[in-house]
């Protein structure tokens, strides 16, 4: 791996955890729930494409990890009515690689290209002019007989996905005519998540256990989901397989799920900033080393849950925590953020 840094954490992913992912992965647009107005748009984008028999504009999922971003690019496909070609950054090495992939799509088809950040400038530089033009120029030979060839290409939309928009550059950017930001999903809708995969899997559960683990997923679909399998176990082996609030709750706690539904790091965060910044405000570059994550990472995948959830917040002169922050961890506030002692 080039850089660690701008890995997803893929890597260390299961197979056991991609076939379940799967299983339960929303393949029709009805079944996706939440992001309203992102859905509501595109899916007039995609009427619009299919009434002109066009390839539908380049599309730009971006947002934290889990929120969606390779459901939607099939459901897109899907909904299209069209071959999907799944590829991510990293593998396509050459350019080589791209032209392999360009050229065996059909009309209208959509490539995928996950973590579409970590794609090499080479690469990069040739996907402009096949996402401009479905045109592909490539050289060969080098020296004196060096000549470049076009290859025209069959009209493609490009599907990219990224947790990390902040690496792109501003030309690749440039290219997608839609950009859509994936965003956390509240309870509610959590909940209706946790409740169809249940369905899927066969398990009873009742609408408080439902509530529970959904409120403490990180406003995250996949942690909804992968909670919800672990709390299956605990059922099946503890009482009689269905999912109650006792013992959603005896498992969750067994579990060391957060009450807020927190991750180590976000709590490494806020603790970084309460014990050696004194609550804040502290840049971001200085939180980012004392926590040893990358400052961007902490940007795009980290703080958007904390300030939105209201455990942080971002000032002109750095990152601050607020007294809930304070209260969650168990700490005194000090300095003068909070204002009160207890
Ligand atoms: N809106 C949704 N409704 C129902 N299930 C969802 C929804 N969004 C995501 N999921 C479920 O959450 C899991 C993760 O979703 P997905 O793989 O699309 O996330 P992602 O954004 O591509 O994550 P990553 O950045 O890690 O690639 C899938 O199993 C999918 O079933
Ligand atoms: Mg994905």
């Amino acid at each position: 791996m080039a850089n660690p840094n701008l890995s997803s954490g893929k890597e260390n992913v299961s197979a056991a955890e991609v076939e379940f992912e799967n299983n339960i992965r929303p393949k029709e647009i009805e079944d996706f729930a939440g992001q309203p107005q992102l859905i509501e748009n595109l899916s007039i984008f995609i009427k619009a494409a299919k009434l002109r028999g066009e390839a539908l504009d380049h599309i730009l999922f971006h947002g934290p990890p889990g929120l969606g971003k390779t459901t939607l690019s099939r459901i897109v496909a899907n909904e299209l009515g069209v071959n999907i070609k799944e590829t991510s950054g990293p593998v396509i090495e050459k350019p080589g690689d791209l032209a392999g992939l360009l050229t065996n799509l059909e009309v209208n088809d959509v490539l995928f290209i996950d973590e579409i950040h970590r794609l090499s400038n080479v690469v990069e530089e040739y996907l402009y002019a096949a996402m401009e033009d479905f045109r592909l120029d490539i050289m060969i030979d080098s020296g004196p007989n060096a000549r470049s060839i076009q290859i025209n290409l069959n009209p493609f939309t490009l599907v990219g996905a990224t947790t990390r928009s902040g690496l792109l550059t501003a030309p690749l950017l440039s290219r997608f005519g839609i950009k859509c930001r994936l965003e956390y999903y509240n309870a509610d809708v959590l909940k209706k998540i946790v409740e169809r995969s249940a369905g899927i899997l066969n398990t009873d559960i009742t609408s408080e256990a439902s509530y529970e683990i959904a409120r403490r997923s990180r406003g995250t679909p996949r942690i909804a989901n992968g909670l919800l399998r672990r709390v299956r176990d605990f059922a099946q082996v503890l009482s009689d397989g269905k999912i109650e609030i006792a013992i959603a709750q005896h498992a969750l706690k067994a579990l060391n799920v957060d009450q807020h539904g927190l991750d180590e790091m976000d709590n490494r965060i806020l603790l970084a900033i309460i014990e050696k910044f004194k609550g804040g405000p502290v840049g971001l570059t200085t939180i980012a080393t004392a926590v040893g994550e990358e400052p961007g990472t902490l940007e795009e995948v980290y703080e958007p849950f904390l300030i939105q959830e209201g455990f942080m917040q971002r000032t002109p002169r750095g990152r601050e925590v607020t007294v809930k922050a304070y209260e969650h961890l168990g700490k005194r506030v000090q300095g003068q953020t909070g204002g009160m002692l207890f």
